[in-house]
């Protein structure tokens, strides 16, 4: 008598995807591409270790969904990056993976073709690729780490990682986090709550052993350093914002009380801007404002931005798609990223100028 099958019940389909090794052989890495990653890398850590007064500024795309828009997008971006390099790092949002609330397009890597075709190999060597050349514009690139075996496909292209807020209190992503070769910034969770954000920097701080996959796609036992370059991403949540000075002075205090450094990031988007991207401009205003009357704790700002502002739903027929407009997030556009940025560069230029003085 065969015993009865108790496993794979949900299962319809197991599919071949090729190893980490195999995408890496496909889109090598290049010595351009590197060298923009470790400067990048080495740019934000110091900025975060306060050896570089500069802001760092996460700012791009919600999602990636047409690579020729977004390449279209980061020569503008390093155009911008290189004229205010004396006041901001930018960092382009180079984001694959989309952590949905109920159900939606998951991202580029699950379904590259937007078609319900989950063609996760190809989207995959097809992320890394772009990556790749917009590395090699030297721009640096951020990303949100979700799927916990992607680090080992891409993980060489990228110079700052989110951890979501919908995340960041899950124990896989902690441990994932204190493997990453980048600074890490936890997100509040979605109902305001900053504390899973704090215990996740704490625990990420910390060597981890966790089961994963190595090169060549085989189970493995992944054994980490600990990251020392966490810090706290304010995105608002719960129905408030929590960029105002008294959301900030309390993150400190509470950043402080952990003896954590106290770094602190503002997403311009999401819950601080009530998803509404026109309100981005008012929020990175106040919060350099905050800065120009002294605030030392935020080190750094997030902003949802593409070529046109707003959002579009995905088209059955994608040939239907408007080019350079968000298929998730609404973002504001390109004339008003660059209005964004040249202001907060005017103010911080006086600020820094006025720090070193005194
Ligand atoms: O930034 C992205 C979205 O806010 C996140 O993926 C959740 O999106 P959803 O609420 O539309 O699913
Ligand atoms: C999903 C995102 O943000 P959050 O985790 O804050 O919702 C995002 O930045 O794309």
């Amino acid at each position: 008598m065969s015993v009865a099958q108790t496993e794979n019940l949900n299962i319809a389909a197991v599919d071949h995807m090729p190893s980490p090794e195999e995408i890496k052989a496909a889109v090598p890495l290049t010595d351009r591409a590197a060298a923009a990653v470790l400067a990048g890398r080495q740019a934000l850590a110091d900025i975060l270790d306060r050896k570089d007064p500069r802001l760092f500024v996460v700012v791009g795309p919600c999602s990636i969904h047409d690579p020729a828009a977004g390449l279209d997008y980061a020569r503008r971006l390093k155009a911008l990056a290189d004229e205010v390099s004396e006041t901001m790092l930018l960092v382009m949002r180079v984001y694959f993976e989309k952590p949905r609330t109920s159900t939606g397009w998951k991202g580029f890597i699950n379904d590259p073709y937007m078609d319900d075709s989950f063609r996760i190999d190809e989207g995959m060597a097809k992320a890394r690729r772009f990556l790749l050349d917009v590395s090699e514009t030297g721009l640096p690139t951020a990303t949100e780490a979700l799927d916990p075996i992607a680090p080992q496909y891409y993980g060489d292209l990228i110079s700052w990682t989110a951890i979501g807020a919908r995340t960041s209190e899950s124990q896989t992503h902690r441990e994932m986090a204190s493997g990453l070769s980048t600074p890490v910034g936890f997100k509040n969770a979605t109902d305001g709550d900053l504390e899973v954000a704090i215990n996740a920097i704490i625990s990420a701080s910390n060597p981890h052993s966790f089961l994963g996959v190595n090169g060549r796609g085989q189970s493995a036992i992944l054994r980490t350093r600990g990251n020392r370059h966490g810090h706290v991403v304010l995105r608002g949540g719960g129905g408030r914002p929590n960029y105002d000075t008294v959301s900030i002075s309390l993150a400190e205090q509470a950043l402080g009380k952990a003896k954590l450094p106290v770094n602190i990031v503002v997403d311009c988007s999401h819950a601080n801007s009530w998803k509404k991207p026109e309100m981005q401009p008012l929020v990175m205003k106040d919060v350099i404002h905050q800065i120009r009357e002294g605030n030392r704790s935020v080190v750094g700002l997030m902003i949802e931005s593409f070529i046109e502002a707003g959002n579009q739903p995905i088209p059955a027929d994608l040939s239907q798609l408007k080019y350079g407009c968000s298929v998730t997030d609404g973002c504001v556009g390109w004339d008003t990223t660059v209005d964004m940025i040249r202001g907060a560069h005017t103010v911080l230029r006086e600020a820094l100028a006025r720090r070193e003085r005194a």
